[in-house]
């Protein structure tokens, strides 16, 4: 059984950060763990406060997980303070951790802010740097890029200086796009598109959280990055495409569709 841990924050509402990551996880067929950052109260129509956990403590749950259980992947969600991420990338580096996916959160889909601006400055000195994959929505990567997004080219332009200023492969993620949902990796000098139909669902909260977690597990289970890639934008797909209906404002995607039929819902 190949195991994954989860470095991200807990929403309340079960649609995006860990709680996506573990439902995610199990429906990839890997062993899902996790480290928390911080807990949010949140649901589908935003986010009413966050708790961060201390460094160390960020740091013994890292330490707890390492020291017996070591993952064959990583995926690091929400960070929102500066010391968090010194601390992510200290242990991972001194337990040489393999296959690290970075979703760099910085702003909920319901508008919410979930990262400091230092944040996203340690972020991109320490933890991009050290990542297999970073895999940014437009809005961050025109943050990271220093660049406005308005076409596919604009993209690559983007996900070029991203991946060449910080040495790791970007996924720049096509959600928020008008006509389709195309992403696009910039690998080591080499550009792949991911062609994506856009589903007509409005209920995306936590796509963002949920496509790097199946990145994660399919790395973990020895895919190379494109296909691991092209498998997670599949499986998002079909959890998009259950047309799921939850709260009042853009709700979860259903990650049990393969379930359907085996228990009365
Ligand atoms: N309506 C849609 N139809 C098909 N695919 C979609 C749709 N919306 C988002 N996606 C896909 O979901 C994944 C996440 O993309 P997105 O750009 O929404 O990330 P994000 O903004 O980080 O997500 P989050 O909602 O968690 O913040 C991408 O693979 C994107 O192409
Ligand atoms: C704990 C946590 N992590 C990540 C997100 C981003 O997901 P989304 O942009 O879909 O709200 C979130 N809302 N909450």
């Amino acid at each position: 059984m190949k195991c994954v841990l989860s470095i991200a924050g807990s929403d309340s509402s079960g649609g995006a950060g860990i709680q996506a990551d573990l439902k995610t996880m199990i429906t990839n067929g890997v062993f899902g763990m996790t480290a928390i950052t911080a807990l949010t109260a949140q649901n589908t129509t935003g986010v009413a406060d966050v708790m961060n956990v201390t460094p160390e403590f960020l740091a013994e749950q890292i330490d707890a997980v390492f020291e017996d259980i070591h993952p064959d992947a990583v995926k690091i969600g929400m960070v929102s303070e500066p010391d968090l991420v010194a601390t992510i990338v200290q242990r991972l580096q001194y337990y040489k951790a393999q296959n690290i996916v970075v979703d760099p959160v910085m702003v909920a889909t319901s508008g919410s802010s979930l990262a400091k601006d230092s944040t996203v400055v340690m972020m991109r000195e320490q933890l991009l740097p050290i990542a297999t994959v970073i895999t940014p929505n437009i809005p961050e990567s025109e943050v990271l890029a220093g660049i406005n997004i308005k076409s596919e080219v604009d993209m690559e332009h983007a996900a070029k200086k991203i991946g060449d200023e910080l040495g790791c492969s970007v996924l720049c993620k096509g959600g928020h796009r008008v006509n389709d949902a195309n992403d696009l990796l910039y690998d080591h000098g080499k550009f792949t598109w991911f062609k994506g139909e856009r589903i007509d669902n409005p209920n995306t909260h936590g796509t963002g959280c949920t496509l790097s977690s199946a990145i994660a597990s399919n790395l973990a289970k020895g895919q190379d990055l494109v296909n691991a890639i092209r498998l997670a934008k599949e499986y998002l797909s079909r959890a998009l495409d259950q047309q799921l209906n939850l709260g009042h404002g853009s709700g979860p995607v259903d990650h049990a569709f393969d379930l359907k039929g085996k228990f009365s819902r």
